[in-house]
């Protein structure tokens, strides 16, 4: 079933093209990574899921209704990237109120501790919001969007410039709301602070759609996983590093270095300095490429596929 379905989705301000041609498709119960650097359309497009924002031309569907409808709203839970708060009211008010202005189902002072125990708030329940560290803003905001518990969680940018402590917080209410069903489209333009969590990812670049699809395929077919190896005599140790198990693909870059790819990266970095010392082949410097972040620069900067 799917959950988001874009075609041709634009938005121009005036001169500015902010997104062109999106078409997306996001299945429901899927955690999906919207991934591009500062300015790429990604808010843009998140408020266009909202009905916050009207296409200049294409289409946008939430679980089959067209974006901006009640009917599609209704299904959405959206945190903005820079939301406003009531510094004075606390946590705790704050998100009965604001479960009051949308007319959350039920008591909405209960789902208001149900979300700040989800969200590790519960100490802080009682205090201002203006006390609060920039995690814990996020973390309410995150909080607000759940309120009605939404079929679509939309979250823009929710883990940026938090430390690992607080990112980890919010990726496991994140993962608890997927055991649910919830689907969850997040974008961030920092790919390791999805990566451990998303299943699917759209990268997107100047406003258009880069490469979309599951995460590991995304990566693998972009050939995540590279090392380039310069050793002492490297045209017999490319011959060698062909015939190890771990190793798909042995090319030469310019340098003459040795670029060997692998799905199995952990393997071959214990197994390289034993299989090139074996073949009495000294070992000058090998370098990891293709991290996910630099996959995902690559990727950006290209401006496509392999
Ligand atoms: N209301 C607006 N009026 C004019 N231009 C806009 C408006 N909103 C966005 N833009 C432009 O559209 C482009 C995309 O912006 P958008 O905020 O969607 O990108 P983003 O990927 O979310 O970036 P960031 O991570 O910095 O928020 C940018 O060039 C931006 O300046």
């Amino acid at each position: 079933m799917t959950m988001i379905e874009t075609r041709g989705l634009t938005k121009e301000y005036g001169d500015v093209t902010a997104v062109t041609e999106v078409d997306l498709t996001v299945d429901r119960g899927d955690i999906h990574g919207f991934v591009g650097h500062n300015g790429a359309g990604k808010t843009t497009t998140m408020q266009m899921l909202t009905g916050l924002v009207t296409p200049t031309r294409g289409e946008a569907y939430i679980g089959g209704e067209p974006a901006g409808t009640r009917a599609a709203t209704k299904k959405i839970g959206y945190a903005p990237q820079d939301p406003a708060f009531y510094e004075s009211m606390t946590g705790r008010d704050y998100l009965t109120y604001m479960g009051e202005l949308s007319a959350v189902d039920g008591s909405t002072r209960e789902r208001a501790d149900e979300l700040l125990t989800r969200l590790n708030l519960t100490d802080a329940a009682d205090q201002a919001v203006e006390g609060y560290s920039g995690g814990m803003l996020r973390r309410l905001a995150v909080g607000q969007a759940m309120l009605g518990d939404p079929e679509l969680l939309i979250l823009d940018e929710p883990t940026a410039a938090l430390d690992p402590e607080g990112r980890a917080m919010i990726i496991d209410a994140l993962e608890s709301l997927t055991d649910e069903g919830t689907t969850i489209f997040v974008s961030s333009h920092v790919l390791t602070e999805l990566e451990q969590f998303i299943d699917t990812v759209t990268f997107l670049k100047e406003g258009q759609v880069v490469t979309s699809g599951p995460l590991t395929e995304v990566l693998s077919d972009t050939g995540i996983e590279r090392f380039v190896v310069d050793a002492s005599d490297n045209d017999r140790a490319a011959r060698l590093l062909a015939t190890h198990e771990s190793v798909d693909e042995v090319d030469r870059n310019d340098d003459g270095a040795v670029v060997v790819r692998t799905d199995d990266p952990e393997g071959f970095a214990v197994a390289l300095p034993q299989a090139l010392s074996d073949a009495t082949l000294g070992l000058y410097s090998v370098d990891r490429e293709g991290g996910l972040e630099e996959r995902f620069l690559d990727i950006l900067d290209d401006g496509g596929e392999d």
